[in-house]
């Protein structure tokens, strides 16, 4: 499977995403700098966390307006698989690649720890690995987690299997609507989620549990 990870001023997960991709594919992903016109001839194209222009004006606001997403909209309207981790997930609503938006944590701090998600369905290409309904470990790091979508955006995004992955057990840690955690867009091709698979996936982070979506998507390609 081959993978490219856009690189913005201020991603810092992009190196753990090269790594987790490496892992599990067994080549080593394309770097691509946010100021390029066009992205290459991939399976995947990975938006990775961070800090993206200091998430000034709002998180992802002004990375959803860099170069590279024209080409990143374009590819994605011809069913290039797209996932977009935290800052990625801001970014990709931010461009209006996936409805809703993300606010600050209700708490209105930053948190960062290990909370449950559900996969909520196993009929995505980003989830096929998993059972259905099954609850596994996951890190989260951000201040701007809280999902948010209108109420007729909510009851389609339910409707219509959209809803990924929920924060599961009580541990929804920034106050998301209906503990969403990651949606997909209508085609099934674009995924966002606030939390960091990408930072569970060898025995040295202390768990495997984020490699089942990686494993969708390679098997996906295959
Ligand atoms: N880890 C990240 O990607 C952080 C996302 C974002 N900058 C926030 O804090 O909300």
């Amino acid at each position: 499977m081959k993978t490219a990870v856009i690189v913005f001023p201020g991603s810092n997960r992009d190196r753990d995403m090269f790594r987790a991709l490496e892992l599990v594919t067994g080549s080593r992903p394309q770097s691509i700098w946010h100021a390029d016109a066009t992205l290459p001839d991939v399976d995947l194209v990975v938006v990775p966390g961070g800090f993206s222009y200091g998430d000034y004006l709002r998180s992802g606001a002004i990375a959803a307006r860099s170069p590279i997403l024209k080409d990143l909209v374009a590819k994605a309207a011809q069913g290039v698989t797209v996932l977009g981790v935290c800052n990625g997930f801001q970014i990709l609503t931010e461009a209006g690649l996936l409805p809703g938006a993300l606010m600050r944590n209700a708490g209105l701090n930053f948190v960062c720890k290990e909370v449950l998600l559900e996969t909520v369905t196993d009929a995505t290409r980003f989830s096929l690995k998993f059972e259905k309904g099954q609850v596994w470990r996951c890190p989260v790091a951000h201040h701007d987690g809280n999902y948010f979508a209108d109420a007729d955006t909510l009851k389609a995004l339910e409707d219509n299997g959209q809803v990924v992955f929920r924060y599961a057990n009580g541990t929804n840690p920034n106050g998301s609507i209906n503990d969403i955690a990651g949606i997909m867009n209508g085609a099934g091709n674009v995924l966002g989620m606030m939390p960091h698979p990408e930072n569970l996936v060898e025995p040295l982070h202390g768990g495997t549990d984020g490699r089942l979506l990686f494993e969708s998507l390679l098997s996906k390609a295959a």
